[in-house]
Protein backbone atom coordinates (compact mmCIF):
# COMPACT_ATOMS: atom_id res chain seq x y z
CA UNK A 1 0.00 0.00 0.00
CA UNK A 2 1.38 3.53 -0.37
CA UNK A 3 0.19 6.31 0.98
CA UNK A 4 -0.74 10.17 -0.72
CA UNK A 5 -1.17 13.35 1.47
CA UNK A 6 -4.09 15.29 -0.11
CA UNK A 7 -3.38 19.40 1.03
CA UNK A 8 -5.63 18.47 4.27
CA UNK A 9 -2.88 17.41 6.67
CA UNK A 10 -4.13 13.67 7.45
CA UNK A 11 -6.53 13.11 5.41
CA UNK A 12 -4.63 10.49 3.20
CA UNK A 13 -5.74 8.55 -0.42
CA UNK A 14 -4.30 4.87 0.00
CA UNK A 15 -3.28 3.02 -2.92
CA UNK A 16 -3.91 -0.28 -2.63
CA UNK A 17 -1.96 -2.99 -4.76
CA UNK A 18 -4.43 -4.79 -7.30
CA UNK A 19 -3.02 -8.27 -8.44
CA UNK A 20 -4.73 -9.25 -11.61
CA UNK A 21 -4.57 -12.53 -13.34
CA UNK A 22 -6.86 -14.09 -16.06
CA UNK A 23 -9.66 -14.43 -13.30
CA UNK A 24 -9.71 -11.28 -12.46
CA UNK A 25 -8.48 -9.10 -9.16
CA UNK A 26 -7.29 -9.47 -5.72
CA UNK A 27 -6.89 -6.26 -3.50
CA UNK A 28 -5.72 -5.57 0.36
CA UNK A 29 -7.93 -3.11 1.34
CA UNK A 30 -6.67 -2.48 4.86
CA UNK A 31 -3.62 -4.50 6.97
CA UNK A 32 -2.54 -3.03 10.35
CA UNK A 33 1.13 -3.98 9.52
CA UNK A 34 1.25 -1.80 6.72
CA UNK A 35 -0.89 0.96 8.28
CA UNK A 36 1.19 0.89 11.22
CA UNK A 37 3.59 3.65 10.67
CA UNK A 38 0.87 6.35 9.58
CA UNK A 39 -1.95 5.22 12.15
CA UNK A 40 -0.72 1.96 14.67
CA UNK A 41 -4.19 2.88 16.56
CA UNK A 42 -6.33 2.17 13.60
CA UNK A 43 -9.27 -0.54 14.87
CA UNK A 44 -12.63 -0.76 12.85
CA UNK A 45 -15.45 -1.18 14.67
CA UNK A 46 -18.02 -0.80 11.93
CA UNK A 47 -18.07 -1.80 8.50
CA UNK A 48 -20.93 -0.67 6.44
CA UNK A 49 -22.22 -1.20 2.63
CA UNK A 50 -24.33 1.73 0.97
CA UNK A 51 -26.03 1.49 -2.59
CA UNK A 52 -26.83 4.81 -4.50
CA UNK A 53 -28.92 3.83 -7.41
CA UNK A 54 -29.03 6.54 -9.46
CA UNK A 55 -26.22 9.00 -11.05
CA UNK A 56 -26.12 12.23 -9.55
CA UNK A 57 -27.31 11.55 -6.00
CA UNK A 58 -25.03 12.93 -2.92
CA UNK A 59 -25.17 11.66 0.10
CA UNK A 60 -23.71 13.92 3.35
CA UNK A 61 -22.15 15.51 4.74
CA UNK A 62 -21.96 13.49 7.81
CA UNK A 63 -19.37 13.63 10.55
CA UNK A 64 -19.82 12.72 14.43
CA UNK A 65 -18.76 15.14 17.29
CA UNK A 66 -16.53 13.36 20.54
CA UNK A 67 -16.98 10.58 22.00
CA UNK A 68 -17.99 9.43 19.02
CA UNK A 69 -15.68 11.15 16.38
CA UNK A 70 -14.57 8.84 13.69
CA UNK A 71 -12.08 7.80 11.18
CA UNK A 72 -13.33 6.25 7.71
CA UNK A 73 -11.77 4.25 5.44
CA UNK A 74 -13.85 4.29 2.01
CA UNK A 75 -13.38 2.14 -1.21
CA UNK A 76 -15.99 2.00 -4.19
CA UNK A 77 -16.92 -1.13 -4.90
CA UNK A 78 -19.31 -0.94 -8.12
CA UNK A 79 -19.52 2.73 -10.22
CA UNK A 80 -17.84 5.89 -9.72
CA UNK A 81 -18.11 8.77 -7.05
CA UNK A 82 -16.56 11.74 -6.45
CA UNK A 83 -15.48 11.38 -2.67
CA UNK A 84 -15.51 15.01 -0.38
CA UNK A 85 -14.10 15.38 3.24
CA UNK A 86 -14.06 18.38 4.76
CA UNK A 87 -11.36 19.49 7.34
CA UNK A 88 -13.88 20.68 10.75
CA UNK A 89 -11.10 20.37 13.15
CA UNK A 90 -11.26 23.33 15.64
CA UNK A 91 -7.83 25.23 14.85
CA UNK A 92 -6.95 23.89 11.91
CA UNK A 93 -5.27 26.24 9.37
CA UNK A 94 -7.31 24.36 6.96
CA UNK A 95 -11.11 24.52 8.77
CA UNK A 96 -13.66 24.43 6.11
CA UNK A 97 -11.63 23.29 3.28
CA UNK A 98 -12.68 20.53 1.51
CA UNK A 99 -10.94 18.32 -1.01
CA UNK A 100 -12.44 15.56 -3.56
CA UNK A 101 -10.89 12.75 -5.44
CA UNK A 102 -12.44 10.09 -7.87
CA UNK A 103 -12.91 6.58 -6.15
CA UNK A 104 -14.18 3.92 -8.97
CA UNK A 105 -14.67 -0.03 -8.99
CA UNK A 106 -11.40 0.12 -11.32
CA UNK A 107 -9.47 2.37 -9.22
CA UNK A 108 -6.84 1.28 -6.72
CA UNK A 109 -7.91 4.29 -4.58
CA UNK A 110 -9.26 4.15 -0.74
CA UNK A 111 -10.05 7.64 0.98
CA UNK A 112 -8.54 7.64 4.93
CA UNK A 113 -10.64 10.38 6.26
CA UNK A 114 -9.22 11.39 9.70
CA UNK A 115 -11.72 12.32 12.90
CA UNK A 116 -13.24 15.62 12.75
CA UNK A 117 -13.72 15.49 8.93
CA UNK A 118 -17.22 15.48 7.54
CA UNK A 119 -17.39 13.55 4.19
CA UNK A 120 -19.67 13.06 1.64
CA UNK A 121 -20.08 11.83 -1.79
CA UNK A 122 -21.82 12.27 -5.27
CA UNK A 123 -22.68 8.96 -7.70
CA UNK A 124 -21.22 9.88 -10.49
CA UNK A 125 -22.44 6.43 -12.24
CA UNK A 126 -25.53 4.69 -11.70
CA UNK A 127 -25.82 1.87 -8.77
CA UNK A 128 -22.96 3.04 -7.11
CA UNK A 129 -21.73 0.73 -4.24
CA UNK A 130 -19.50 1.80 -1.02
CA UNK A 131 -17.70 -0.42 1.42
CA UNK A 132 -17.01 2.20 4.71
CA UNK A 133 -14.94 1.53 7.30
CA UNK A 134 -15.56 3.12 11.11
CA UNK A 135 -13.32 3.42 13.93
CA UNK A 136 -16.81 4.06 15.93
CA UNK A 137 -19.72 3.14 15.92
CA UNK A 138 -22.41 5.10 14.54
CA UNK A 139 -23.95 7.20 16.87
CA UNK A 140 -27.37 9.32 15.97
CA UNK A 141 -26.85 11.42 19.61
CA UNK A 142 -23.57 12.43 18.31
CA UNK A 143 -24.01 12.67 14.50
CA UNK A 144 -23.46 16.33 12.85
CA UNK A 145 -24.09 17.37 9.48
CA UNK A 146 -23.67 20.55 6.39
CA UNK A 147 -25.18 21.46 4.14
CA UNK A 148 -23.79 19.15 0.03
CA UNK A 149 -24.71 22.72 -1.38
CA UNK A 150 -23.45 25.54 1.35
CA UNK A 151 -22.19 28.46 0.09
CA UNK A 152 -19.37 28.70 2.53
CA UNK A 153 -18.43 25.74 1.44
CA UNK A 154 -18.69 25.85 -2.19
CA UNK A 155 -18.09 22.31 -3.02
CA UNK A 156 -17.98 21.59 -6.47
CA UNK A 157 -19.85 18.64 -7.12
CA UNK A 158 -19.09 17.69 -10.87
CA UNK A 159 -22.59 16.34 -12.35
CA UNK A 160 -26.14 18.46 -11.04
CA UNK A 161 -27.43 16.57 -7.96
CA UNK A 162 -30.23 14.59 -8.39
CA UNK A 163 -30.85 13.36 -5.19
CA UNK A 164 -30.29 14.07 -1.77
CA UNK A 165 -32.22 12.11 1.36
CA UNK A 166 -34.55 14.67 3.85
CA UNK A 167 -32.04 14.73 6.56
CA UNK A 168 -29.14 15.64 4.63
CA UNK A 169 -31.34 18.74 2.99
CA UNK A 170 -32.06 19.85 6.62
CA UNK A 171 -28.70 19.56 7.54
CA UNK A 172 -27.61 23.32 9.12
CA UNK A 173 -26.06 25.72 7.40
CA UNK A 174 -22.74 27.04 8.31
CA UNK A 175 -22.31 30.37 10.29
CA UNK A 176 -20.10 32.47 12.53
CA UNK A 177 -21.29 30.31 15.70
CA UNK A 178 -20.32 26.61 14.11
CA UNK A 179 -16.34 26.61 15.90
CA UNK A 180 -15.99 23.00 14.57
CA UNK A 181 -15.35 20.02 16.30
CA UNK A 182 -12.71 19.92 19.41
CA UNK A 183 -11.35 16.48 19.00
C1 LIG B 1 -24.60 5.01 9.41
C2 LIG B 1 -25.77 4.21 9.89
C3 LIG B 1 -27.04 4.52 9.54
N1 LIG B 1 -28.06 3.78 10.02
C4 LIG B 1 -29.41 4.08 9.60
C5 LIG B 1 -29.85 5.51 9.77
C6 LIG B 1 -30.77 5.71 8.60
O1 LIG B 1 -32.05 5.26 8.94
C7 LIG B 1 -30.21 4.80 7.53
C8 LIG B 1 -29.36 5.52 6.53
O2 LIG B 1 -28.50 6.38 7.27
P1 LIG B 1 -27.90 7.62 6.55
O3 LIG B 1 -29.00 8.29 5.78
O4 LIG B 1 -27.11 8.40 7.54
O5 LIG B 1 -26.90 6.91 5.54
P2 LIG B 1 -26.00 7.68 4.52
O6 LIG B 1 -26.57 8.99 4.13
O7 LIG B 1 -25.71 6.70 3.44
O8 LIG B 1 -24.69 7.95 5.35
C9 LIG B 1 -23.52 7.30 4.93
O9 LIG B 1 -22.95 8.06 3.91
C10 LIG B 1 -22.30 9.25 4.34
C11 LIG B 1 -21.63 9.82 3.12
C12 LIG B 1 -21.36 8.98 5.46
O10 LIG B 1 -20.22 9.47 5.51
C13 LIG B 1 -21.90 8.21 6.56
O11 LIG B 1 -20.82 7.74 7.42
C14 LIG B 1 -22.63 7.01 6.10
O12 LIG B 1 -23.38 6.53 7.17
O13 LIG B 1 -29.43 3.83 8.20
C15 LIG B 1 -27.87 2.69 10.83
O14 LIG B 1 -28.81 2.01 11.23
N2 LIG B 1 -26.60 2.36 11.19
C16 LIG B 1 -25.54 3.09 10.75
O15 LIG B 1 -24.40 2.74 11.11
Amino acid sequence: MKFHQTPLADLMLVETTLIQDERGQFARAFCETEFAALRPDLHWTQINISRTYRQGSVRGMHFQYPPAAEAKLIRCLRGKIFDVAVDLRAGSPTFLQWHGVELSEDSPMQFLIPEGFAHGFQALTDDVQLLYMHTTAWSREHEGGLRHDDPSLAIAWPLPVTQVSEKDRHAPLLDETFVGVHL
